[in-house]
């Protein structure tokens, strides 16, 4: 690991790779893919741009203890630019390709596992976790298209980040957001609480200081939800992830720590003594005297490390400079105007205030160190009887402090973020306000010169030092996950609780009775949730005992008659693929599926766009190469009228995503007189409805509604209704009567979010519709979805959508597929208001990546071929 090259690469990396190790070498994990980029550049190591890399175990008695399991791996997936190395912060138009090249790899290894250890049965992922804000955007994703849990770490929270820049005062909110996409971020954060089960935090403070500022957080709704769960009783559509503390561990296999360390002569060696490590003498000769004790900071060169205030401290505190000597660890670097510009500032005024402190010889700045020099210069820094300082503005965690305890070091550490509940645990130094420059002086002084208060902080540090292992991390890590309710694709799930009912896995099968019972209690509960008053209300009122007993009772029957009977009613629930056996089968013949987005404004210019479309596939499509989907906010109702006025038949497209994305539909080649020629797809909604909030968020969207007034002197008109019409089981559908009167997205999302309440929101047909749907449903994770239930290549399909279009439209943009964009075609932007998500689209959407192609002039069957050829899809 290149820990402190950049602001990259900092403990989080290390963080993941040693959990995915120790993952790995738990008995009961088969297998741990850690997926990152693959990165084939010049100046970054080869071995990034290697596909696989196994995680090999740390000892021999962890191999031993693997016993079955395969291991941990780093698994590269190529995404943006492959020959450029990226910064996190200018990854974010490039999240959808990762996310579908990560899905690629998840269903090419469950078919690989399943033909290696299951009998050929895929093999599904238990879950997926993301860390940092970036992968759980993409974790969300990869969670609702493969149905599994998620799980999340924060690492660094960026609603926190935002507040302590704008603190500094430095930037305004718009510069801060310009360097550090930080509202794009922060979005990524909102989702990844939406979409997870578990949350892992590190400290205590991060949930209650950290946590806290987000809009799908709240402490004590979070208690009051937990509360009913417990009792049974219904939540109406309301769902907060858990959050757990479970701190970092190290791995403890290359730290030794000799008392003799603390009477060695740093000038010369005794003989038969190994010699110094090459790191100390690079270190010491910055020194006049290097027998000083060391005061040592080692942290990523970025501002919020606050390194200034450190050597400010340490320059203007004469006695505390008579006693210690100063040593920084700064990343590695060539030439300082050769760093990232937020680094090479912090270097370049910390040069200037050695000059100014004239701090020579008594402050050590080496370019380099590697990896395993780390562990040396903590020793050397306990050696010397010297002290570990983080004095950061604000530290999520700090693993630098235990690694500091591991080797015998005490701390001056922050009094803001993590080492406050590292602290209760070493009890190995002291907390200062990293602001107070004369706190941290006088804090390391007094450590430095206290020796009984430094040998007494040195062993509580390595007496307690064991409480941050990783072996304890994963165990308590397996059991939150065990505790999730299981989450598998319904047409593998079904057959699956069947036979585990039979087979020769009790515990699962009793888990899975166990889940179903809380999945009926829920369900049932929700049966009820429409009386509801108002959030307040609907914990306030005291729920009917006797209702509650006759819920519990309705589950416990339905359960004593077995799984059979749950495996029964889902397959009589499940439409009969059989029926209509052709059309999986056709969608996989096909070599592209072109699927039309286009949200015209006009039945008439949306029929016209398709026409253009089919006739520029004619040439392939006549010999059945091209297939094509509909995917628009329109109803069924809607997109049947719309296909016959064009004069097409139904079956003219392979499938018809419908409702903003939240139903699925394959056409028919016949049908009963009063029925549309069309087929549901309930596996789909099986797939999506993922805490969707149903008839509870349904009540709670009406009273919105009605609260929404456009007041015209003594008149009132509402301006939001229910169109009960267009909406469906995971759709609730509103008409917008006057979209200027109604909030943008981003609020809207707030407005979910503060009450629990998980959904995607969709202002459609020019902000005069809304679309309530569930959270993890979209047209775009619908062709993921076609993908993983019917194997239909991603990188196949073409995406034809306008210039701009419903609030939806980013996400249609990105991924493995290519995308036609319309010039001309849905140009409107009278609502832009509406759309107003706190990002520019350019945050989101990779407008120069090849698969994107814009037509020259219009939208004429021409235009539309020259664009196809652009892609390759169609010979010039
Ligand atoms: O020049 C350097 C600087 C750092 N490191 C290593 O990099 C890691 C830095 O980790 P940490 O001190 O925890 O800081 P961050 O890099 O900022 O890590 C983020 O992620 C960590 C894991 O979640 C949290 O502990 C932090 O609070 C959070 O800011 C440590 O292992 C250091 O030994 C080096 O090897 N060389
Ligand atoms: O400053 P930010 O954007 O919050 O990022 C800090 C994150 O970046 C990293 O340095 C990347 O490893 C992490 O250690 C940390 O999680």
């Amino acid at each position: 690991m290149e820990l402190g090259r950049d602001s990259d690469t900092g403990g989080q990396v290390k963080y993941v790779v040693e959990l995915a190790r120790a993952l790995g070498t738990m008995p009961g994990v088969y297998r741990v893919d850690l997926l990152t980029r693959q990165i084939s550049a010049p100046d970054v190591d080869w071995s990034y741009g290697e596909p696989t890399e196994m995680l090999t175990p740390r000892s021999s008695q962890d191999v031993h203890e693997m016993g079955e399991s395969s291991g941990a791996y780093i698994v590269r997936i190529p995404f943006g630019p492959r020959d450029k190395y990226i910064a996190k912060e200018l990854l974010w138009p490039h999240i959808q390709e990762f996310v579908d090249g990560a899905l690629g790899h998840i269903m090419q290894m469950s078919k690989v596992l399943g033909e290696q250890v299951a009998g050929g049965q895929p093999v599904w992922p238990v879950a997926i976790h993301g860390h940092y804000a970036d992968a759980g955007d993409s974790a969300a994703l990869l969670s609702g298209a493969l149905n599994v849990p998620m799980l999340f770490t924060g690492h660094s929270l960026g609603r926190d980040k935002l507040e302590q820049l704008l603190k500094q005062g430095r930037q305004s909110r718009e510069e801060i957001n310009a360097t550090y996409k930080i509202m794009r971020r922060i979005e990524a954060e909102e989702l990844a609480l939406d979409a997870s089960e578990v949350v892992v935090t590190s400290t205590r403070q991060e949930i209650e200081e950290q946590w806290r500022l987000y809009d799908g957080f709240d402490v004590i709704l979070a208690r009051k939800l937990r509360a009913r769960i417990k009792r049974g009783v219904s939540c109406y559509g309301r769902f907060m992830p858990r959050m757990v503390i479970i701190p970092p561990g190290m791995e403890f296999n290359h730290v030794v720590v000799h008392d003799g360390d603390m009477d060695g002569d740093l000038e010369g060696n005794e003989e038969n003594q190994a010699p110094d490590p090459p790191i100390w003498s690079e270190v010491m000769r910055f020194f006049t005297n290097p027998r000083k004790p060391m005061i040592l900071a080692l942290a990523r060169p970025d501002p919020k490390k606050n390194i200034l205030t450190l050597v400010k401290a340490f320059g203007e505190c004469r006695p505390l400079r008579e006693l210690a000597n100063l040593t920084l660890i700064l990343g590695n670097r060539e030439a300082i105007d050769e760093m990232s510009s937020t680094s090479a500032a912090v270097l370049t005024s910390i040069l200037k205030l050695i000059d100014k402190y004239d701090l020579y010889g008594q402050v050590a700045y080496p370019k380099h160190h590697k990896q395993s020099d780390v562990p040396e210069i903590y020793r050397l820094a306990a050696k010397t009887k010297g002290v570990f300082i983080n004095p950061a503005f604000i530290e999520p965690f700090g693993l630098t402090l235990i690694e500091a305890a591991a080797y015998g070091l005490p701390m001056v550490a922050t009094r803001n973020g993590g080492p406050v509940d590292i602290h209760r645990v070493l009890d190995n130094g002291l907390l200062v306000d990293p602001h107070d420059q004369n706190a941290i002086s006088d804090a390391l002084y007094k450590l430095v010169s206290d020796k009984q208060l430094w040998a007494r902080c040195r062993q509580n540090g390595l007496n307690n030092i064991h409480l941050f292992s990783w072996p304890e991390h994963c165990k308590t890590y397996l059991s939150r996950i065990a505790s999730c309710r299981p989450r598998h694709p319904q047409w593998q799930r079904s057959d699956e609780v069947f036979e585990n009912s039979e087979s020769d896995s009790p515990g699962d099968s009793l888990r899975d009775i166990q889940d179903i019972s809380l999945n009926l209690k829920l369900s049932l509960d929700g049966e009820k949730a429409g009386e509801s008053g108002s959030l307040d209300n609907v914990f306030d009122s005291e729920d009917s005992i006797a209702e509650r007993k006759n819920n519990l009772e309705k589950a416990v029957s339905k359960l004593s008659k077995g799984l059979k009977v749950f495996h029964k009613v889902g397959s009589m629930e499940k439409p009969d693929q059989n029926s209509n056996p052709s059309k999986p089968a056709v969608l996989r013949r096909r070599k592209h599926i072109f699927v039309i987005a286009v949200d015209s404004d006009s039945d008439k210019d949306f029929v016209d766009i398709i026409q253009k479309i089919f006739e520029a596939a004619s040439k392939d499509s006549m010999s059945g190469l091209v297939g094509f989907i509909l995917s628009t906010a329109l109803t069924i109702a809607e997109i049947h009228a719309v296909v016959i006025s064009g004069g097409m038949v139904p079956t003219d497209f392979d499938a018809f995503i419908c409702n903003s994305g939240s139903d699925l539909y394959y056409p028919l080649t016949s049908s009963e007189d009063s029925e549309l020629p069309y087929e549901i797809d309930l596996d789909y909604h099986s797939q999506i409805e993922y805490r969707w909030g149903g008839e509870g968020l349904r009540k709670t969207l009406i009273r919105w509604a009605a609260s929404i007034v456009d007041k015209k002197g003594e008149t009132e008109e509402q301006v939001v209704t229910e169109d009960e019409q267009r909406s469906s089981a995971y759709c609730h559908a509103f008409t917008v009567q006057n979209p200027s009167l109604v909030p943008s997205i981003k609020e809207l999302r707030k407005m979910m979010r503060i009450q629990a309440l998980r959904c995607h929101v969709i202002y459609s047909h020019d902000g005069t519709k809304l679309h309530v749907i569930p959270v993890l449903a979209s047209r775009s994770q619908a062709l993921r979805y076609l993908y993983v239930r019917w194997g239909i290549e991603l990188s196949n399909m073409v995406v034809f959508v306008g210039e701009s279009g419903d609030t939806d439209y980013e996400s249609l943009l990105g991924g493995v597929h290519k995308t036609v964009i319309l010039k001309g075609a849905c140009e409107t932007t009278t609502q832009s208001q509406l759309k107003f998500r706190g990002y520019p689209l350019e945050d989101v959407v990779a407008f120069d990546s090849p698969t994107n192609v814009k037509t020259e002039d219009g939208y004429s069957t021409k235009d539309i071929q020259s664009a196809l050829c652009q892609l390759r899809v169609l010979k010039s």
